[in-house]
């Protein structure tokens, strides 16, 4: 019998009769069976959230104190939350295990940040006519924050969503992915045991096209945070009329190999970030430009090191590259493979498909024509393109829709910092793979990344608002 879940509705679980079953995505067997949302469902976490946002104060400590406890929560039940990492999101285990880890880190961060959240004096005094007046701001929450989150970090990308919002007083109604549910409802008993009050976090399974379209459309919701596709994103942007949105969305990330880089460091790094989770992080680097006098000796290196990577299990503590979130994808990712093949690219490793499984793969002679480059793949694979001019590689770099993150490696600190002038993108790592983040610092990106920053000090600047105070001093 797969384990039972329920939705988490003003401080209850609620069972719902339509259920959804959320798979193991290496053995594909059904694990865990969930309540769906259904518009009443819906309505009713959107009026809790709202409700509490009315009528219940929480003072900055007691958000700290909760977020507080939800962290160490996170460490107690550590390895229950990776094993279920694994199972609804196929991400290897020590990967899901470090996921955890940066989630702990992310609910103490913003816990700290509860304590911390400040407006400034305004010197309206420097006015002429303002001498006798002074001011200062206030940063008040924004209100109902709607979250929509992606599969892949079900834990991670969830808490850099519902812990800054509360962190900064709002309350919160959650749609996790359906593909990885479970996390999300994990939570939410974390939040519980921590003592949260009723109303403030609200859980609701159900697809995009339903549960998510109604959040769309509903007015007590002040804020929506959204991590995902390009695609999607602009579908709430085109709903959401005035409300204020973040949007963390795709990439298709690039890194310069240049002619003076420790060419050793590069293999290994890439070999290394490249490929975990299937390459479905968005700042997996997918695009690689190798100056030419360097090519020959980078391609070896990087091969060797990757014919290292385990690819099978993600149960196995060993495995490095495990199955993609299901095999449709898996397929598509084929058909895009071949389609490049088709217009000269070459196979230099890798390349094939069991079930969900892709190996990682390299795949030279590409340009940008090739979906394989100028769209995001999300998945195992990265292109080789070589260069010999650096300023026409920066254009080629930028000669993209998206700009999330990106990287270099050269011993040239003068092209490091060119680079990392020119290249158009919301962060950019010198001597690291575009694959770099820890969750204090400012994430998110530029054109069809998105915008908005995410890390908890950014968010709560995102999902707070500035009010001015002026007083007129009677002598
Ligand atoms: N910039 C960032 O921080 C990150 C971006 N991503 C991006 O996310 C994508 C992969 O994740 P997926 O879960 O497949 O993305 P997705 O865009 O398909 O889904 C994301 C969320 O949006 C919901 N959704 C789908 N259609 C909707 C609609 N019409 N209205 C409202 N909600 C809707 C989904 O149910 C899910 O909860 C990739 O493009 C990846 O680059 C993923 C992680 C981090
Ligand atoms: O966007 C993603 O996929 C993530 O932000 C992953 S990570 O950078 O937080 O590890």
């Amino acid at each position: 019998m797969p384990d039972q879940y329920g939705l988490f509705i003003n401080g209850k679980w609620v069972e719902t009769q339509d259920k959804a079953n959320v798979k193991n995505k290496y053995t594909g067997e059904v694990y865990a069976e969930v309540s769906k949302a259904g518009e009443k469902d819906v309505e009713e976490a959107i009026h809790s959230a709202h409700h509490a946002y009315k009528h219940t104060d929480l003072s900055p400590y007691e958000r700290y104190k909760i977020l507080n406890k939800v962290s160490e929560l996170l460490q107690v039940r550590k390895e229950e939350l990776a094993q279920n990492i694994t199972s609804e999101a196929g991400k290897p285990i020590k990967q899901a295990r470090t996921e955890i880890d940066r989630a702990t880190q992310t609910f103490e961060l913003a816990a700290e940040e509860a304590k911390r959240i400040h407006g400034e004096g305004v010197p309206v005094e420097a006015a002429p006519g303002s001498e006798n007046r002074m001011a200062f701001t206030l940063k008040v929450p924004v209100g109902v924050v709607g979250a929509i989150s992606p599969f892949n970090f079900p834990v991670n990308l969830v808490a850099h969503k519902i812990a800054p919002a509360i962190a900064a007083g709002n309350t919160v109604v959650l749609k996790p992915a359906s593909a990885t549910p479970i996390s999300s409802l994990k939570l939410a008993e974390l939040f519980e045991e921590a003592g949260l009050p009723a109303g403030f976090l609200n859980v609701v399974v159900g697809s995009g096209s339903t549960v998510g379209n109604q959040m769309m459309k509903d007015k007590r919701i002040n804020l929506y945070t959204f991590t995902g596709s390009a695609e999607v994103g602009l579908k709430l942007k085109q709903n959401t009329g005035l409300n204020k949105l973040i949007l963390e969305l795709g990439n298709n990330s690039p890194v310069i190999v240049d002619e003076e880089a420790d060419i050793d460091l590069a293999a290994k790094t890439l070999a290394q970030k490249s490929f975990a989770y299937a390459g479905q992080v968005c700042i997996s680097v997918q695009r690689i430009y190798v100056h030419d006098s360097v090519m020959k000796e980078f391609r070896e290196k990087l091969l060797d090191a990757i014919k290292d990577l385990h690819v099978g299990d993600p149960f196995d503590d060993k495995t490095d590259v495990g199955p993609m979130i299901s095999e449709d994808e898996a397929e598509r990712v084929e058909e895009w493979i071949q389609e490049a093949k088709g217009q000269g690219a070459e196979v230099l490793f890798g390349g094939q498909r069991e079930g969900a499984l892709f190996e990682p793969t390299v795949l030279a002679n590409t340009d940008h024509n090739m979906k394989v480059v100028c769209e995001e793949l999300f998945a195992p694979v990265v292109t080789l393109m070589s260069f010999s001019n650096f300023e026409e590689c920066l254009n080629e770099v930028n000669n993209s829709d998206y700009g999330l993150q990106g990287g270099i490696f050269t011993k040239n600190v003068d092209k490091a910092f060119k680079a990392a002038r020119k290249v158009e993108v919301g962060g950019f790592m010198i001597n690291d793979a575009s694959q770099y983040r820890v969750d204090l610092m400012p994430y998110g990106g530029v054109k069809n990344s998105g915008w908005g920053k995410e890390g908890p000090k950014y968010s709560i600047d995102e999902m707070t608002e500035e009010r001015l105070i002026v007083m007129n001093l009677q002598n």
